[in-house]
Parts: C-alpha cells; structure tokens; sequence
C-alpha cells in the first residue's frame, strides 16, 4: 500500500471551553483524494485548522510527511509542505492575478509536482484570461480558484481545500472539478472538506464523514452508496 502522507489519530481540540472535536482519526495516502463530507458546524473546518496550528487547544497526534506537526507553529507546518485554502478566500485584492501567483512561489520539493504559472494557467484557463486583472476584481469562483492556484505554487505535498464548491454558480462547479480532477491527475494529494457529496464523489477515491465532531464514516463511495442510512443520517442529501 501507497505510504500515508498524513495520519491523524485521536485528535481532540477545543475552543475555550467548548470541546469540538472528539479522537477523529484521519488517514491519506500520496496521490490520494480524500473527501472529508459534513453538515454545516460538523467540525471540518476545525480539523483543517487544528492541523495547521491555528487551534491553541488540540490533544491526539498527527504526522504529516513523518514529521510530528499537532502543536508546532503554522509557518513550520505550512513550510513542510502542507497546503490550506481556507473557505474565505485570502488572496490580495490589490495585486493582479500574475502577482498574486509570484507571492505564493517557493522552492520545488522532492516527489511532488512542481508548479508554474504557465502549468497552472493550463489548468485554470479562465485565470490565464485574467493574469492581469486585479484579485479584488473577479467573481468569488475565480478568487477560489486563484487562491488554489496560489496554494500550489508552494509545492505542497498535501493540500487542504475547505469547501472549493461552496457558493459557486453551477457552471463554475463544472470548471472547479475539472481543474480539481486535473490537479489529481497531476499526481496532488488533497483533502476536500465539503457538504456537497455529488460534487465530492466526481473528485475523491474515498469518504470520511464528520458530525457532532466525530468521524461516522471512512470508506469508498460504493461502500457508502451500500449504506443510504449513513448519508440520510450526517449529510444534508
Ligand atoms: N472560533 C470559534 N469559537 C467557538 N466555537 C467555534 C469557533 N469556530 C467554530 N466553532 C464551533 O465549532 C463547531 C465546528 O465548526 P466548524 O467550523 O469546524 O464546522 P464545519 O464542519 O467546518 O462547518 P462550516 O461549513 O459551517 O464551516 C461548530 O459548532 C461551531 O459553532
């Protein structure tokens, strides 16, 4: 079997003192996508978060690339090769698209892909029609897609992707899993936190469903498909 780029065991974490994730156990392997499904407030988010050090309170382990991460600071994590795209899209509305792309460049890493700007416009045609318009004057879709974009151009062995579908019209949901299944064939290994199973099924190998900040399901989608109670019961379908 494929060795595991992450592995998340026991992972607890809290918000004051409101306890929020209960020992969520989360496993991926490279080239792997992996759908991480739930309702809205079902601890996804947390999850991405708590991983990247941007939750002061978290319990359990994860080893990411064979380094400990849970705890260490977020420039540490993100250095190591672990990329995020938050649900609010953070690019810098004031430089162009091309700009916005530079800022994100690191160095290559060893046995992932290597992005460009030419490669990634490749895979987000509509972005090259933009390379010279400012991030702050686009559609929330193509800020999306720029953010991940920008992600990319760090190298990064892993990417967390918090809900790439939310709010998109339908024809720009069309576009983000093409350039999503075209990053996979790529060879990048994500995890995709999001509400939408028909949306996560044409991208992900595999289904992990969170609710009530526990992990309910792990499996492929046929083995869900087999068990209609689980999505009736923890996805909004
Ligand atoms: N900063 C915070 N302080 C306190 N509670 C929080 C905070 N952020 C999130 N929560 C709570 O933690 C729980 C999990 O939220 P989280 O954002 O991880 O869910 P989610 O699955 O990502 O859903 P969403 O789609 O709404 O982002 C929710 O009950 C939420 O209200």
């Amino acid at each position: 079997m494929t060795e595991a780029v992450l592995e998340v065991r026991g992972l607890n974490a809290w918000y004051g003192r409101a306890h929020i994730l209960f020992d969520v156990d989360l496993t991926v392997r490279r080239g792997e996508v992996v759908a991480l499904l739930g309702r809205n407030g079902a601890g996804k988010t947390t999850t991405f978060a708590s991983l990247m050090g941007l939750v002061p309170s978290v319990t359990g382990s994860a080893t990411f690339d064979g380094a400990a991460i849970l705890g260490r600071p977020t420039h540490e994590i993100a250095g190591r090769g672990l990329g995020y795209v938050p649900e609010d899209r953070r690019i810098f509305t004031d430089l162009t698209v091309d700009e916005n792309l530079m800022v994100g460049e690191r160095p290559p890493r060893d046995g992932v892909p290597h992005w460009t700007p030419a490669i990634l416009y490749d895979l987000f045609p509509n972005l090259a029609e933009l390379r010279r318009r400012p991030g702050g004057h686009m559609s929330g879709g193509e800020q999306q897609m720029l953010t991940i974009a920008r992600t990319l151009m760090g190298n990064p062995s892993l990417v967390l992707l918090d809900e790439p579908s939310e709010g998109l019209a339908p024809r720009i949901v069309e576009q983000m899993a093409n350039a999503l299944n075209a990053m996979k064939r790529e060879g990048v290994t994500l995890i995709l936190s999001e509400q939408n199973l028909h949306f996560s099924r044409l991208i992900s190998d595999r289904a992990t469903i969170i609710e009530g900040g526990r992990i309910r399901f792990d499996g492929t989608f046929a083995e869900l498909d087999a068990q209609p109670a689980i999505s009736a019961t923890y996805l909004a379908v």
